[in-house]
């Protein structure tokens, strides 16, 4: 047998007139995590696709422990081979975790088994896998966590011993990655390789062995992940020598004037917080996944209905649980889910960043002068203003969604996760960006666990159990504000 689980030689895949790899490979060594690695729109998707059978290439072939991949028609030959986790989820909300652990599965004897059976069969094999969930449940209860473990499960259950995890981590906070990271070693000293794709080039350090870069369709270098330093692996992603460069925003104007003002506001998962943001003023908030943040922010700007307290920008209150209502107030935002709330994938990069101006006319030419200027002011990797955003990589889609928060001119932003998904180069843009209409005079509130984020900001609350626990001022160190982030300190 091969010592390679996945072996990709000569791939070349277009899409009309984009050449989204050219002539690319890869060679995955079974029992490792292989991480790979790019800006977005490198490519790395489009190889995840043909290394799952989703897509054929237009050249090249692709091969699992030395056998040539089945051919495309034939899914259930590839899932013995290969399995994604990707960022969202392929189980199916309303069914069971017993439902969807055993969709789709002919190895059990086909037609009809019993409910008995499948729970019983269910419950056997989380334990194997160490899933503390009930096969009961249903899937759109799981955390997102839990909804990866069972994705990882049925893959492993079906037989295969190679599984590519997409951004597993983008909506995991620190102890749920941690978890993941554990799990990922240990199911590697049994034998199973992975793919590990991520735009946080910590966590290759952390879980891989080996790295590939790819940039523009291009292979730029595989090597052992400790032969790699960061600044060089960055080099080698972005084709420029020299560092990152984050604003910190410390030398940024402060001012008295009140923009946003929250009082005592009450909602789901959060209670009695009041918050108020100078002209010129960045907020993080910070807070594990159950903390409330998220609940908090999607208040602030409309999505959800407080259950009391109020909201006012510029002194003019703000009707709560109507997102029109906010943003004709001066609320702009990145909400927490791209697809859903963010973006219409059918519509062109430019109808798409004019959106938040809703409501006024906005003739075609300056609408897609609007769109040539997000792809040039966001660097968003795109054939042109005209593109649909449903062709654009994940990356590149996010920032869309911040060019389109920022195009009514808002006076305040609320951003939730600005750089999900978003390059390392990219990041250090788009919060650029929000440093930048700081300088302006708007008031930012970024929710986000990324301490590169939350370095823009001019003071962090944290969250715990729906309340403020902590405010640390700019000059936080990153252990107090990560120990804080998970409860495990409280002034
Ligand atoms: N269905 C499609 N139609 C047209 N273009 C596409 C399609 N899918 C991908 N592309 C283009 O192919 C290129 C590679 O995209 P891909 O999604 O593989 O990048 P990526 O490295 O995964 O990026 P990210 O880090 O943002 O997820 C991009 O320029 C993208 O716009």
């Amino acid at each position: 047998m091969s010592d390679f689980a996945a072996v990709a030689r000569g791939v070349t895949k277009r899409f009309g007139r984009t050449l989204a790899l050219d002539d690319v490979g890869i060679e995955i060594r079974a029992g490792e995590s292989h991480a790979l690695v790019g800006r977005n729109g490198a490519g790395k998707s489009t190889l995840v696709s043909i290394l799952t059978g989703m897509q054929t290439p237009d050249a090249g072939e692709v091969s699992f422990f030395g056998e040539p991949a089945p051919p495309v028609a034939d899914s259930s030959a590839w899932r013995r081979h290969v399995a994604c986790v990707y960022q969202k989820s392929t189980v199916v909300p309303e069914l069971s975790v017993a439902e969807n652990l055993f969709i789709n599965r002919q190895d059990l004897g086909g037609g009809l088994i019993s409910w008995k059976r499948l729970r019983r069969e269910a419950s056997s094999l989380l334990e194997t896998y160490d899933v503390a969930v009930d096969p009961d449940s249903l899937v759109s209860t799981l955390t997102v966590e839990q909804r990866q473990l069972v994705e990882i499960a049925r893959a492993l259950s079906i037989g295969s011993r190679f599984v590519i995890l997409d951004e597993p981590t983008a909506q995991l906070d620190g102890p749920a990655i941690e978890r993941l990271f554990d799990r990922m070693r240990s199911l590697q000293d049994k034998g199973v390789t992975f793919l590990f794709i991520s735009h946080h080039l910590q966590e290759v350090y952390e879980v891989c062995q080996t790295v590939t870069v790819y940039r523009d369709a291009r292979h730029i270098v595989t090597a052992p992940v400790a032969e790699m330093s960061k600044p060089d692996l960055i080099e080698a992603m972005t084709g420029e020598a020299g560092g990152l460069n984050v604003p910190s925003g410390d030398d940024r104007p402060s001012s008295d004037d009140l923009v946003l003002s929250v009082s005592s506001l009450s909602g789901d998962h959060f209670s009695d917080i009041s918050l108020a943001a100078t002209r010129g003023e960045v907020i993080g908030l910070a807070g594990s996944a159950s903390s409330g943040k998220h609940e908090f922010a999607e208040t602030v700007y409309g999505l959800r209905k407080p259950v009391s307290g109020s909201i006012s920008v510029d002194g003019a209150s703000v009707r709560g649980g109507d997102v029109p209502a906010a943003l004709k107030a001066g609320i702009g935002c990145v909400p927490r889910d791209r697809h859903h709330q963010g973006l219409v994938l059918d519509l062109s990069i430019a109808e798409n960043a004019t959106m938040s101006t809703a409501g006024a006319f906005v003739w075609p030419s300056a609408q897609r002068s609007a769109g040539s200027t997000a792809i040039a002011s966001y660097d968003v990797k795109a054939a042109g203003p005209d593109q649909p955003v449903s062709d654009l990589s994940g990356g590149n889609q996010q920032k869309v969604v911040m060019a389109r928060a920022l195009a009514g001119d808002p006076s305040v932003l609320v951003l939730i996760n600005p750089t999900a998904g978003v390059d390392v180069k990219s990041k250090e843009s788009l919060l650029g960006v929000v440093d930048a209409q700081a300088r302006r005079g708007k008031a930012a509130i970024v929710v986000s666990d990324e301490l590169d984020d939350l370095r823009v900001c001019d003071r962090v609350l944290v969250l715990f159990h729906g309340q403020v626990v902590r405010e640390f001022a700019r000059g936080w160190r990153d252990q107090e504000l990560i120990a804080a982030i998970e409860g495990m300190s409280s002034e």
